[in-house]
């Protein structure tokens, strides 16, 4: 574990690590926030951050303006970085499959299955290392943008019990639907439409569930994906399946970090709430 960057941040403290991670079989690099309260020694929950296509654990870190909020909340926020990295790590010429385009599920397809593990590393692994090596609970929240937000959602279902909260800005609501979502899991996961709805939050939200954590998802109406995003897909689905769903529509806002940015502090609030329940 190697510290590359550490920055002063409303009374906590930015920083940037990287280490080897054995689920992709690559270093990895994430982003933690570490709230005043934890500088100061108290145990604090964690929220994750997964982020879209094309970022590294640099785009939430220096663009979300969440370091107030979880200074305010004493939650600690960590930000992975989307996908192995590498020149040993297969790529694709194309900014939506390869490096920058992980889509938080474990490939089991070649080239991809030998790295591609997000799933394993977001869910599992990360979490160990952070709860190992900083002043964090084993009490989780999770968040994401657009594939982050897909991630999110996808990953809070298939681990019940492993998140307290969740929230999603622009997600991929429908994965198993989208271009985006379709070429990532013909690569990744293969012709199996079985894993594909596995992985497709809309497909999960319609099964029965031992959890229906209360699901916040904030969606701009100038958004240029919105044809990819479907969140009245979502919607649809969480009505069908009693799921509690606050989808709110956001008149003007696009799929940038400044639509983030605007509802940042609600996000923080929600999680906040569930993570530091009694
Ligand atoms: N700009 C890309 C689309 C990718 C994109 O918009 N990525 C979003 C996540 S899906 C993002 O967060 N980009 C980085 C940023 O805004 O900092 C393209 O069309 O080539």
């Amino acid at each position: 574990m190697q510290r590359l960057e550490q920055h002063a941040s409303f009374g906590g403290r930015q920083e940037v690590w990287q280490h080897d991670a054995a689920s992709t079989g690559t270093p990895m690099k994430f982003g933690i926030y570490l709230p005043p309260a934890a500088l100061a020694g108290e145990k604090c929950p964690v929220l994750y951050w997964l982020s879209g296509l094309t970022c590294t654990e640099q785009n939430f870190i220096t663009k979300a303006g969440a370091q107030q909020w979880a200074a305010q909340h004493g939650l600690i926020v960590v930000a992975p970085d989307t996908s192995p990295r590498g020149a040993g790590v297969p790529d694709d010429a194309a900014y939506d499959l390869g490096q920058g385009a992980g889509f938080y599920v474990n490939a089991t397809q070649a080239p991809w299955a030998a790295h591609f593990r997000m799933e394993d590393y977001v869910a599992q692994e990360l979490p160990a290392l952070v709860e190992r090596h900083f002043a964090a609970l084993p009490v989780r929240g999770i968040s994401g943008h657009s594939m982050g937000g897909h991630g999110a959602i996808t990953l809070a279902l298939r681990h019940p019990g492993r998140y307290r909260s969740v929230s999603a800005f622009a997600p991929i609501c429908a994965a198993a639907q989208a271009p985006w979502g379709r070429k990532a899991f013909a690569a990744y996961l293969g012709d199996n439409p079985a894993a594909w709805q596995a992985h497709d939050a809309t497909a999960l939200i319609a099964r029965p569930l031992s959890e229906r954590l209360p699901l916040l998802v904030d969606q701009g109406e100038a958004d240029e994906f919105l044809p990819q995003l479907r969140p009245d897909l979502l919607q649809a689905a969480c009505e069908r399946a009693g799921h509690p769903l606050t989808l709110r529509m956001h008149a003007g806002h696009d799929h940038s970090y400044y639509f983030m940015a605007s509802f940042m502090a609600d996000h923080m609030a929600h999680h906040a709430a569930a993570l530091r329940a009694p």
